[in-house]
């Protein structure tokens, strides 16, 4: 089977965070370039939102489930980020890549903020044929609470699991995990309770570094390992010489 390689461009470094969708598209033909040196990976790319999603999303309440009055934001929401989605694909196509737009809004159903259902055949039978599906953090519907935010975090645990992918990096605007400003190199269960994590700096519904932890120490119970490191060094996480940033595992400190 092909060895798929997931890959998360966090919002933080694909847009201007404090303003509202600010896309930074001279940082997409950056990562796009480091990406089409790297086409024979089989690469399934993530994006989150920044400032193309988490207002809107915060604006409209969308978590706390819909109601009479916020159900234009499912709508809002949904097409800030699409729009986003639109301008990586736009960059990756621009520098050579075979990239698609995937919208988790139309292909996942969650309950009570947790993808229930999401189908990934079609998206392993693309990364078969060189194509790179590009999906997003999103607006789903949710059974019990009408809609909610699935973070670009949570899918890439999902994918992960299901494509059966060894090779799960998240790339952001830090170095790493960091504690007293000094990158943590590996985190564990064992080791999480020590650290001050927070949330991110700016608008942001689904809890900033403290979120993306929760998600990936799940996914390291399940087997996978993961890594965060700066958006500099995704050619080295690619490549396998190193990003210098967190691994988060299952396994204590050998
Ligand atoms: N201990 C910590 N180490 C590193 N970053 C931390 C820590 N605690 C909080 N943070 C914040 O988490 C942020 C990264 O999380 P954030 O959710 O903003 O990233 P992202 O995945 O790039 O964004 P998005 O959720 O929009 O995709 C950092 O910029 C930092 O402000
Ligand atoms: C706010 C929306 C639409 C998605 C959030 O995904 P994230 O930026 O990965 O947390």
């Amino acid at each position: 089977m092909t060895e798929r390689v997931v890959l998360k461009l966090g919002g933080s470094v694909i847009t201007d965070k404090s303003g509202e969708c600010a896309i930074d598209h001279a940082r997409l033909r950056d990562i796009a370039e480091v990406l089409a040196a790297n086409r024979d990976t089989a690469l399934v790319l993530v994006h989150g939102a920044g400032s193309c999603g988490h207002p809107e999303a915060r604006r409209y309440r969308i978590n706390d489930g819909l109601t009479n009055d916020n159900v234009p934001g499912v709508y809002e929401t949904h097409t800030a980020v699409s729009s986003l989605n639109t301008a990586v694909v736009d960059a990756l196509r621009d520098a050579g890549v075979e990239a698609i737009g995937i919208h988790p809004l139309h292909l996942g159903l969650a309950e009570d903020g947790r993808l229930a259902s999401f189908e990934t055949r079609h998206i392993a039978e693309m990364t078969e044929h060189g194509i790179v599906p590009v999906l997003h953090g999103d607006v789903v519907m949710d059974r019990l609470r009408g809609s909610c935010i699935v973070s670009g975090d949570q899918l890439v645990t999902r994918l992960a699991a299901a494509l059966g992918s060894r090779r799960v990096g998240l790339a952001t605007d830090v170095a790493g995990v960091l504690q007293n400003g000094a990158v943590v190199p590996r985190i564990d269960r064992s080791t999480i309770e020590s650290l001050d994590v927070g949330g991110s700096g700016n608008t942001d519904v689904t809890g900033g570094m403290r979120g993306k932890l929760a998600e990936l120490l799940a996914l390291a119970d399940a087997g996978i390992d993961s890594h965060i490191f700066h958006v500099s060094k995704i050619g080295r996480f690619l490549d396998g010489t190193g990003h210098g940033g967190t691994t988060i595992t299952a396994r204590s400190k050998p």
